[in-house]
């Protein structure tokens, strides 16, 4: 089994190439948009889920059939037809420094993708490097239910609260102590119930040194 290397790649204005239109393509377009990649569809149909993205001009389609020219300049590329000599064809069109998966052929891939949860800037993902993707889903549900949609306003003030720590104290064992402060389970409460001027009071005492 191939012990795969999880990174978070930064894919800002770099170009991801999706060769096939179809529901795989789909699920895989629907993991990049949240990134600010150039994304391309290569196919001569595109299912229905697609269209709303194309459309908005969230993606952009290439209606007709693979070449391999169709991969110029893209850092990413997956295969995703239904013709597994079409998707042998993009994995050797590829050049050394392009990164391939083959929805067909996981053993061929560069990379695999993992089930992703989003809340702001925390992300968790869940692999099972591809021995069970039904499980990868359902541990993904479980983390979704675990947390929940306070997890992107409770870590943005988490993060916030950092940037003004770090302005107030240097490092050292006064910034560590109110950094791990922070993470008090009363702080997730408060952001749970709305009581933001506790979130304030409590954040206002440690930035004056007071708890610590
Ligand atoms: C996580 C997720 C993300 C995503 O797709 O982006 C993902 N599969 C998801 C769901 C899912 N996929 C399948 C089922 C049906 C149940 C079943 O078959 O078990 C379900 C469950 C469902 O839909 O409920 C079918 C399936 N999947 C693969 C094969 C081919 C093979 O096994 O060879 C077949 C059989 C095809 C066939 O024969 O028909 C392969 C892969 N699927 C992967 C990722 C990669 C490894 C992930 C890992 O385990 O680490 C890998 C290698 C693709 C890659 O990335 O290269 C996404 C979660 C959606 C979400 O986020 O909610
Ligand atoms: N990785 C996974 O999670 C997973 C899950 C299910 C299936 N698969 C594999 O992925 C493949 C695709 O599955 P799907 O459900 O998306 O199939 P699909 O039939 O919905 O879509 C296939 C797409 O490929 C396009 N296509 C065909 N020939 C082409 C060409 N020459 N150039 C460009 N595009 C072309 C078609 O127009 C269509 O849009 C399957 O054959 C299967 O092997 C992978």
């Amino acid at each position: 089994m191939t012990n795969y290397f999880p990174i978070h790649l930064n894919l800002d204005y770099k170009k991801a190439v999706i060769v096939g239109g179809g529901h795989v393509a789909l699920q895989k377009v629907a993991s990049l948009l949240p990134t600010k990649a150039q994304i391309v569809v290569i196919s001569p149909e595109v299912t229905e889920g697609l269209q709303p993205f194309i459309t908005a001009q969230q993606i952009t389609w290439h209606k007709k059939a693979f070449e391999p020219s169709d991969l110029d300049d893209a850092i990413l590329i997956i295969a995703a037809t239904n013709d597994t000599a079409v998707n042998e064809a993009v994995q050797e069109a590829a050049q050394h420094w392009q990164l391939v998966n083959r929805a067909d052929q996981q053993s061929e891939s560069d990379f695999i993708m993992p089930a992703t949860v989003r809340r702001g800037p925390l992300v968790l993902t869940v692999s099972t490097s591809g021995a069970s993707p039904a499980l990868a889903r359902k541990i993904k549900a479980e983390l979704a239910e675990q947390f929940d949609d306070v997890y992107d306003d409770y870590i943005s003030f988490l993060q916030q609260a950092r940037l003004m720590i770090t302005a107030k104290f240097d490092k050292g064992a006064q910034r560590r102590a109110a950094l791990q402060a922070l993470l008090a389970p009363s702080l997730l409460e408060w952001t749970r119930n709305g009581e933001i001027e506790q979130r304030e009071a409590y954040l206002q005492q440690l930035l004056m040194g007071d708890t610590l």
